[in-house]
């Protein structure tokens, strides 16, 4: 069924599938490349059979983390999907993904409309400025509501949806929808139950008497609205003319590239039911490369120079690696987004972010159930490619001779981390190359040595991110270890100058001694993403020779690795150094990288040092009568409210709440609410911890 790639970018879509948990994004994405004719066999997702979902801890938890490229082709088009990830924990992953796609497909739950974290997810591609249509999946579920469905997309949203079917019977007799652009009825024959070999195709038929009025009323809505956008449709409209369905598509195709529209399908992927048409709607209405148009770069040595490319085979050669996997047979895979040009397998490219040759080796498409090995890569297209050695997720891949930077993915702060103790040696190295192979795949997590305890410290995003991790260490990397519990990444700052600070390092053990003299200051310093640390030379006179600096700067920094309060690493933090002392024999690299450690540890006690813990920006959705109850659980928290608002007979409530507070919180928020009630949660700064809870930790700390 392997077809070549097509060289038209008109047919082709880099397209993602994005919902909450659990609305059927996996079971869409099965169906999808069931119908597209590349999987023949369907995988039922939690079987573990589903092949975009082959990693193992997906396939018991039955929850897709990774974000695969899966090619199929409809209709002569090429359509590329990139799986994005739909838990909170992993919203990188989803931004990510976002930032490759031209187009989204946003699958709903037919009963529970837009829940919190298709919200989060909607706003992260308005974010990158993704066009989307709507598949308003599991209408054969019981309580499913198409239209109260579309009103989440309004209220919770605050989204323009535009209805094109209209769902033809409910829950267990859903059939099949009413397509308002031919004015007929599409119907599933038969019950599938969820095999896709039954009733997998539709009949066309007429619209069933009980739903005509209400269809002629909705396709005068679509009508209207597209008409509304172009003056010689509006005329056709107000004239009483029949506008074409090609003009109505068209119509609603610019609106949509505009991210002013959305269209909604529904169907029941697990019925086969609804599939077919929303893969017509992706074709017609969500964007190829070239809608896209040209993409901004940056020139590698000067971040504020703009380069464009465009997506043409004759551009300079550009891509960004948006994921790096490992893959059973081949090894390190990397999939990348061509953005402009045209290279063969075997070319030499550089990774440009880095600074690093590349050698792009063996070029895959990759399908549901197997490889598809191509000869080059092609602007405005998604491949995996083996070969490359240096680069991760984030990097940009440029013509040698025509480097560019395409812009650099921010990843959230890792606000949670566990520490993990290896059973033996062996286990130790096992476990640094696990890390190492896992780093690869994902950025957003870090590690770090905990020299006083000799664990291993890994942070990520969330309690279940660093669970999946854990459990990929313990199983695919065989290390056998102690895990703690998870614990806040709290952080310690300096809240006053220390302007003048002296320190000798010096020691005499028989031979040549240690002999070190410096004289620092420190400040606080305003965060901004990476910017946590800088250092200053201050020296005149060479009275620190020029190869010592960089040992104390060295030495500073290791001795920010463990706070004073309570050894949590030490952030924004300006350092310098103004002066010193050094003797020709006795001093070294290690006496100044020792004397400038030493200067920061003591300085610090005099620069007022604090603890800071990480707040996380929640949202609430509760029925009013909980409402009382929600707010007073967040206070007691030491919650801060921002804001209460209604939507759609729900109670939102927003509040900055310590991630410490957070731990459980879900059981918490379901026993008040009977259940009721949903939040979501995402890392939003660094506040100062209050001086009693502070005490506290301090405490804890230091007994440990
Ligand atoms: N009744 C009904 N159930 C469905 C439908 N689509 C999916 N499901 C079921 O809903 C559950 C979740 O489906 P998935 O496809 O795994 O959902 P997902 O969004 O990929 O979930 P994650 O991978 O966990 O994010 C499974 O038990 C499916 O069988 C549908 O159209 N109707």
């Amino acid at each position: 069924m392997a077809q070549d790639v097509l060289t038209d970018l008109s047919k082709v879509r880099n397209i993602g599938i994005m919902a909450h948990i659990d609305a059927g994004k996996t079971t869409t994405t099965e169906r999808i490349l069931f119908y597209t004719g590349v999987n023949h066999k369907l995988g039922e997702t939690h079987d573990g059979g589903a092949t975009t979902d082959w990693m193992e801890q997906e396939k018991e938890r039955g929850i897709t983390i990774t974000s695969a490229a899966v090619t199929c082709f409809w209709n002569n088009n090429q359509v590329n999907i990139i799986d994005t990830p739909g838990h909170v924990d992993f919203t990188v992953e989803v931004e990510r993904s976002l930032r490759v796609l031209d187009g989204a497909v946003a699958v709903f739950d037919g009963k529970e409309g837009v829940e919190p974290q298709s919200e989060t997810v909607w706003r992260q591609a308005d974010k990158y400025g993704v066009p989307r249509i709507c598949f308003v999946n599991k209408m054969d579920k019981m309580g499913a509501d198409f239209y109260f469905t579309v009103d989440t997309i309004v209220n919770r949203l605050g989204a323009k949806p535009l209805v094109m079917q209209l769902p033809i019977g409910a829950e267990s007799e859903f059939i099949g929808v009413v397509d308002l652009l031919s004015m007929k009825a599409f119907v599933w024959e038969g019950d599938s139950k969820g095999d896709v070999t039954l009733g997998a195709n539709y009949e066309t038929q007429e619209i069933p008497a009980d739903l005509v009025e209400k269809a002629k009323e909705y396709r005068e809505k679509l009508v209207e609205t597209v008409a509304e956008t172009d003056d010689a449709l509006l005329e056709k409209f107000f004239a009483g003319e029949e506008i074409s369905i090609d003009e109505i598509k068209a119509g609603i195709r610019k609106l949509v590239v505009a991210n002013e529209i959305y269209p909604v399908y529904c169907g029941s992927a697990f019925k086969n039911r609804g599939i077919q048409p929303m893969l017509d709607a992706v074709v017609d209405f969500l964007p190829n490369p070239l809608d896209v148009g040209a993409i901004e770069a940056h020139d590698p040595r000067d971040e504020s120079i703009v380069i464009e490319r465009l997506p043409q085979a004759d551009a300079p050669f550009s891509a960004l690696a948006f994921k790096v996997a490992v893959h059973p047979f081949f090894g390190r895979l990397t999939y990348i987004r061509v953005y402009s040009g045209r290279i063969d397998s075997g070319a030499q490219v550089v990774n440009s972010t880095k600074g690093k040759k590349e050698r792009i080796g063996k070029i895959f498409q990759m399908h549901a159930n197997k490889e598809n090995p191509v000869d080059d890569l092609m602007a405005g297209n998604i491949y995996a490619v083996i070969g490359l050695k240096d680069t991760t997720t984030g990097d940009t891949l440029s013509d040698p001779n025509n480097q560019v930077v395409l812009e650099s993915m921010t990843f959230p702060e890792p606000v949670i981390e566990v520490a993990i103790e290896p059973k033996t040696k062996g286990d130790q190295e096992k476990l640094s190359t696990a890390i190492q192979k896992l780093a690869e795949e994902d950025p957003t997590f870090r590690v770090s040595l905990n020299a006083e305890t000799g664990q291993t410290v890994i942070a990520g995003m969330g309690e279940l991110h660093l669970d999946i991790l854990v459990d990929r260490m313990k199983r695919e990397f065989k290390v056998e270890a102690n895990v703690g519990k998870p614990q806040v990444a709290y952080r310690e700052t300096i809240r006053k100058t220390v302007p003048k600070y002296d320190y000798t390092h010096k020691k005499q053990t028989g031979g040549s001694g240690q002999f070190a003299k410096v004289q620092i200051s420190i400040a606080p310093l305003e965060v901004e993403a990476d910017k946590i640390y800088v250092f200053e030379d201050k020296v005149t006179g060479g009275r620190v020779p020029r190869e010592y600096i960089p040992s104390v700067d060295a030495g500073i920094q290791d001795a920010m690795q463990y706070g004073i309060l309570a050894g949590f690493p030490v952030v924004g933090v300006k350092a310098q150094l103004l002066d010193g002392q050094y003797h020709d024999v006795d001093s070294s690299e290690m006496a100044f990288k020792i004397a400038g450690s030493m200067a920061f540890k003591e300085a610090a006690r005099q620069a007022q040092p604090v603890l800071l813990e990480p707040m996380m920006a929640v949202e609430v959705r509760t029925p009013e009568e909980y409402m009382g109850d929600v707010i007073g659980d967040i206070n007691s928290r030491r919650g801060q409210i921002q804001s209460m608002e209604d939507a759609s007979g729900v109670k939102v409530i927003r509040a900055l709440v310590p991630l410490s507070e957070m731990f459980g919180y879900i059981g918490d928020l379901r026993s008040k609410t009977s259940g009721r009630a949903v939040f979501s949660m995402t890392f939003d700064s660094y506040a100062e911890v209050p001086k009693a809870v502070a005490d506290e930790i301090v405490q804890k700390a230091k007994g440990e």
